[in-house]
């Protein structure tokens, strides 16, 4: 194991304006008498993303211990995310060979790993460098630290999911309420979108985002949205948006990344609701990316519970509009065929 920043002494809790801005109750953290389950540990720490959401899940209070793990840099970020004022032992691990230690005892591993996209490129065009990322990531998980919650962040989501299931799955770990593909940004995004539009508080948004998280797969229930005055015009033009919100981002951005500061915001936000439900908080209800038989394809995004053991109920969606039923059905057969091509990779690697 490297160079170890320990927890600092003046902090017992979260700064109450970092627990303000991530939206933490940090009295409502952790309830009941068992142990709290609170090792998170950040697979792909140094990176665009890794970074911002780690500084972001150490100010969050939630976490005893935040382990980070990057094939480079992690001692300089640990050290680095070490010195803040919040609650959190922090150790950086570095290079395969650290990858057991910074897992070991994990109740939940969130996973940004891997290259982001650049102009012209879809998220599948990343699948031939991510899925052996994330292959690997999951070999050493099956190994070190079976039943943590897995929270997917590595492009393409639709296929880095089924990828992971499967390797679980060859090792005899897979517990599927414990697989999450990561849509949160989706959510934020549609948040974000459909309250500038309407001159709504965003702070008392809600919109649920369904389907999967590459293009069109992305499909927000517009229609849901409790007070929203919408045109038909205004449903296809809000809904194109948060669809391609990530595609905004690459074109702005021109050739230096893909979305890091939306997306360590909304994985950080995810984690610490994936760890409110493990540590016993009641009414935990998030839309991700899990396995499922609300349609035919086996992995599908979609509001759920989460609870003591990861994801408790899945709710699904009720009452689509004619053009949200379309999205659905037009979707389906492309998150057949990416969680395929997953499930593929892994039988032929
Ligand atoms: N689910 C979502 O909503 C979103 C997903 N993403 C995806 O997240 C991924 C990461 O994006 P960025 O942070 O911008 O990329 P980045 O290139 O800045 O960082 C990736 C990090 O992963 C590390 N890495 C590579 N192989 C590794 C391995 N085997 N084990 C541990 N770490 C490893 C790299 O060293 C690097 O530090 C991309 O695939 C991107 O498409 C990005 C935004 C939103
Ligand atoms: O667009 C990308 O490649 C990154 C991503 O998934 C997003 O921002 O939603």
């Amino acid at each position: 194991m490297s160079a170890i920043a320990r927890v600092q002494p003046l902090a017992k809790l979260a700064t109450p304006m970092a627990s303000k801005a991530l939206g933490v109750s940090s009295s409502r953290a952790f309830t009941g008498t068992a142990r709290a389950q609170n090792k998170v540990t950040v697979v792909g720490a140094a990176g665009g993303i890794g970074q911002p959401m780690s500084l972001l899940l150490k100010l969050s209070g939630k976490i005893e211990h935040l382990s980070l793990f990057d094939i480079v840099n992690t001692p300089g970020v640990a050290a680095d995310i070490s010195h803040c004022d919040a609650k959190a032992k922090v150790t950086g691990h570095k290079g395969a060979e650290e990858m057991g230690a910074a897992l070991d005892g994990s109740d939940i591993v969130v996973i940004p790993a891997g290259v982001p996209r650049k102009p012209g490129m879809t998220r599948d065009d990343l699948f031939n460098t991510n899925a052996s990322i994330v292959k690997g990531i999951a070999e050493q998980c099956s190994k070190s630290c079976p039943n943590a919650c897995f929270l997917i962040i590595s492009n393409p989501v639709n296929s880095t999911v089924p990828i992971f299931a499967d390797v679980l799955k060859a090792n005899g770990v897979y517990n599927p309420k414990k697989l999450m593909g990561v849509t949160t940004l989706d959510v934020v995004r549609a948040k974000t979108f459909v309250a500038e539009h309407q001159g709504m508080d965003v702070s008392k948004m809600k919109v649920d985002v369904i389907g999967g998280h590459a293009g069109t797969t992305i499909m927000p229930l517009l229609s849901q949205v409790k007070g929203a005055k919408f045109t038909e015009e205004d449903i296809a033009a809000l809904t194109h948006r948060i669809q391609f919100g990530g595609d905004e981002v690459v074109q702005a951005k021109d050739g230096a990344g893909s979305a890091t500061l939306s997306m360590a915001h909304a994985g950080a936000y995810f984690a610490g609701r994936v760890l409110d439900g493990l540590n016993g908080v009641k009414n935990v209800k998030e839309c991700t990316f899990v396995d499922c038989d609300l349609t035919d394809a086996p992995f599908f995004a979609s509001p759920c519970t989460l609870g003591k053991d990861g994801v408790s109920k899945i709710h699904g969606f009720s009452k689509l509009t004619p053009f949200e039923q379309s999205l659905v059905d037009e979707n389906v057969p492309s998150l057949i065929s990416m969680a395929k091509k997953g499930s593929d990779f892994v039988k032929n690697n």
